[in-house]
């Protein structure tokens, strides 16, 4: 196992610690030797089954507001040319992971063109853009689980080499929550969200599981520890996906920040789902309180979405992302009185613009 600061804890799915978990990974399939867990599931050979789960990350459902009357409505202002959008501290010490110049190809298609941007303390930032234009590459490559090609990735101000199971001490927790709830099918609720804390602390098991009872009432999930995932629904499933990515060993004494990467978290839910999915986001934020009303203890979010709501709810400041390069950067509400006619086309859901499909 490496000694990895960089966060094992991600949110929908671990994000693996060794080569050899990593390279699981890239190949889709996702091994875990639980020996925690394990130690209660053995088959009939009396060796320990491991959980296999297969990553789907790569995003596909389509902007669910877009034409719905429900978009992101301009004002009639006409905005000069040149934006005065938010302008960047020049203080960088509160910098939590920084993005230079990445590039980023598969085969011989070019994804990430060099895109540059900073993660603060703090923050809750969204990523936007049309399908297919990088941007779960970019939560990938900020995670560690893909290196650039070019350019670099930088943790709280040193560059990171390799992958995460390459990354010395950072003093930063990176947890990934991917798009599909990614929760091993073959474990109870309980052994999900407290996986974290079985395989990378010695907490004992009581002590966890009173974590996770706890961590599941903060997403206001009540008596479901026992259940199999396949017992619950869409939506509960992102929330105990969510209780995951959010359980940490209180045991030590100093906790890193932690900052997390939700990869279209609200993606295949009901309106309401989606207030609920993305009322979380921002209560397990320090900024927000939980459901139990306590402090929450993610330092900063990416979120990656399509949809307005979450948009609107869940994040304070937007990088547009369009064919590989950030277009435009702002805050939320910069976003609906822009005059980039990318970041127009998009919020209006119009199918007459540059955007094209
Ligand atoms: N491991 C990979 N191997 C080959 N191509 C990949 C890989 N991962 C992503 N791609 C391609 O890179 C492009 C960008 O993918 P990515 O998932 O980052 O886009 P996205 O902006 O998140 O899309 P969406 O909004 O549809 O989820 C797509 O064309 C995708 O097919």
């Amino acid at each position: 196992m490496a000694k990895s600061m960089v966060s094992t804890s991600s949110g929908l799915a671990p994000l693996p610690t060794s080569r050899n978990s990593l390279s699981s990974l890239k190949s889709g399939q996702l091994a875990f030797p639980s020996h925690r867990i394990c130690s209660k599931r053995l088959n009939s050979t009396g060796r320990c089954e491991p959980p296999v789960r297969k990553i789907v990350c790569a995003c596909t459902a389509p902007p669910r507001n877009w034409n719905d009357g429900s978009a992101i409505q301009f004002n009639d202002t006409p905005v000069s040319e040149v934006e005065h959008l938010s302008r960047e501290p020049e203080d960088d010490s509160d910098v939590l992971i920084e993005c230079r110049n990445v590039h980023k190809s598969f085969g011989e298609k070019q994804i990430l063109k060099g895109i540059s941007f900073k993660i603060r303390h703090g923050e809750a930032v969204g990523i936007i853009g049309p399908s297919g234009t990088g941007k779960s590459t970019v939560l990938k490559i900020m995670a560690g689980l893909l290196a650039p090609d070019e350019g670099e990735v930088r943790i709280r101000g040193r560059k990171r080499h390799g992958l995460i199971s390459d990354e010395e001490i950072s003093g930063l927790r990176i947890g990934l929550v991917f798009q599909s709830a990614a929760l091993f099918d073959s474990l109870t609720v309980r052994e999900n969200v407290g996986f974290p804390l079985y395989e990378h602390s010695n907490m004992p098991e009581d002590q966890i599981a009173e974590l996770v009872t706890e961590n599941l009432a903060a997403v206001g999930l009540k008596g479901v520890e026992d259940r199999l995932p396949s017992e619950l629904s869409g939506g509960m499933k992102k929330r105990v996906a969510l209780a995951r990515s959010i359980i940490l060993d209180n045991s030590k004494e100093a906790v890193e920040p932690e900052v997390l990467l939700y990869d279209e978290p609200t993606a295949g839910l009901d309106p309401i789902a989606s207030t609920v999915v993305e009322d979380l986001i921002r209560s397990v934020h320090l900024k927000g309180k939980d459901a139990l009303g306590k402090p929450g203890n993610i330092t900063s979010y990416v979120v990656v979405t399509h949809q307005h709501s979450t948009i609107r709810r869940a994040v304070d400041r937007l990088i547009f992302l369009y064919e590989g390069q950030i277009v435009w950067q702002g805050m939320t509400h910069e976003f609906a009185t822009s005059s980039n006619p990318i970041v127009r086309q998009f919020a209006s859901g119009s199918l007459d613009g540059p955007i094209k499909y």
